[in-house]
């Protein structure tokens, strides 16, 4: 028998009531909230996609959804800065996991592609927990068709608009060239923040920018912090449908060690939890965050982080009064 206290007021369901369940104890979903199933539908779905297939370097990232959930149990119920309660205005509830072929990424795509699908038909919107960030295409393939070309807001040390790697156009670093070909991305509203590190090539830059991204590097955070970064973001995206999909490897590696693809000289977390709380009030259609790899974390830094990277980007989607 559960012994989860889930606290309802009538309204939705929120997170196990921590004055009755301490809080290393309850559910292993994120937040301690609810599981889909236990409610039915929900305005935002957690959905873990367990598939790092598409790395590079460092692999792990299939077990970043549970340690995230793991890292996520001391978020609490009122986000004072954004002034809500962002699981006590919608409901929010955790969708589980999409488990794909690890051996094959053709279909692990064409899984996470059916799973988002069907995750859709209970929820609203759906906020994503990875995996590496080549599950970010087929998920803009499935929003495209509900939103058309959408916005893409990208935290991330790296541009991930490469072409192939030893002839593989599908990997964690070419999800947004691949989704810019197939015209999922609205070229004259995308952009990315965080960039930082060696590059290929100059031309890594002149083609990115052809496939439709501004570039708000790493280095320039300390000349317009983060307001000057959400001033640029609400200029270049306006009222488009956004999506906005985040790599932990955007964070400092002293933020997020625990990383598949790290560099030095990223953002605090202070500064991307700033930028994320500025997000409110616009259209965001469906947001991830991935490449967390908890076999190079320590203590749950970079768990703790994403939990709160989750939190502000489900404040930031709640209702306002
Ligand atoms: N971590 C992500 N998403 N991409 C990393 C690409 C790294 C590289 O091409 O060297
Ligand atoms: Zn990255
Ligand atoms: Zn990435």
């Amino acid at each position: 028998m559960s012994n989860d206290t889930f606290s309802t007021t009538g309204g939705p369901v929120g997170p196990v009531d921590a004055t009755m369940v301490p809080r290393y104890a309850g559910p292993a979903t994120f937040a301690r909230l609810p599981a889909l199933e236990a409610v039915g539908r929900a305005d935002i779905g957690i959905l873990g996609v367990l598939f790092d297939s598409g790395v590079s370097y460092r692999p792990g990232a299939r077990f970043g959804p549970g340690h995230i959930r793991a890292s996520s149990k001391l978020l609490r119920n009122y986000n004072p800065i954004q002034d809500v309660e962002p699981f006590g205005v919608q409901q929010v509830a955790d969708a589980g996991d999409l488990a794909v072929n690890p051996f094959d990424i053709d279909d692990a795509i064409a899984g996470i592609d059916a799973g988002y699908r069907a995750t859709l038909d209970t929820c609203g919107r759906i906020l994503t927990i990875g995996g590496d960030h080549t599950i970010a295409l087929p998920i803009l393939r499935v929003l495209h068709e509900a939103h058309g070309p959408v916005a893409v807001l990208h935290f991330d040390a790296h541009l991930d608009t490469w072409d192939t790697y030893f002839g593989a156009a599908y990997t964690h670093g070419t999800p947004f060239r691949r989704a810019s070909e197939e015209g999922l991305i609205d070229k004259t509203g995308s952009m990315h923040v965080g960039i930082r590190g060696p590059l290929y090539s100059r031309k890594d830059l002149t083609d990115d920018e052809v496939l439709g991204f501004q570039v708000v590097g790493s280095h320039q955070l300390d000349d317009m912090g983060a307001a000057g970064v959400a001033e640029r973001i609400r200029a270049r995206m306006g009222d488009r449908p956004i999506y906005v999909s985040i790599d932990i490897d955007v964070l400092d590696p002293a933020a997020a060690p625990g990383t598949g693809t790290p560099e030095a000289g990223g953002l605090t977390s202070r500064e991307l939890l700033a930028i994320l709380r500025s997000l409110q009030g616009l259209n965001l259609v469906g947001a991830d965050i991935v490449e967390v790899s908890p076999a190079y974390d320590h203590a749950e830094i970079t768990g703790i982080a994403a939990a709160h990277v989750g939190y502000e980007l489900i404040s930031a989607m709640a209702p306002q009064a």
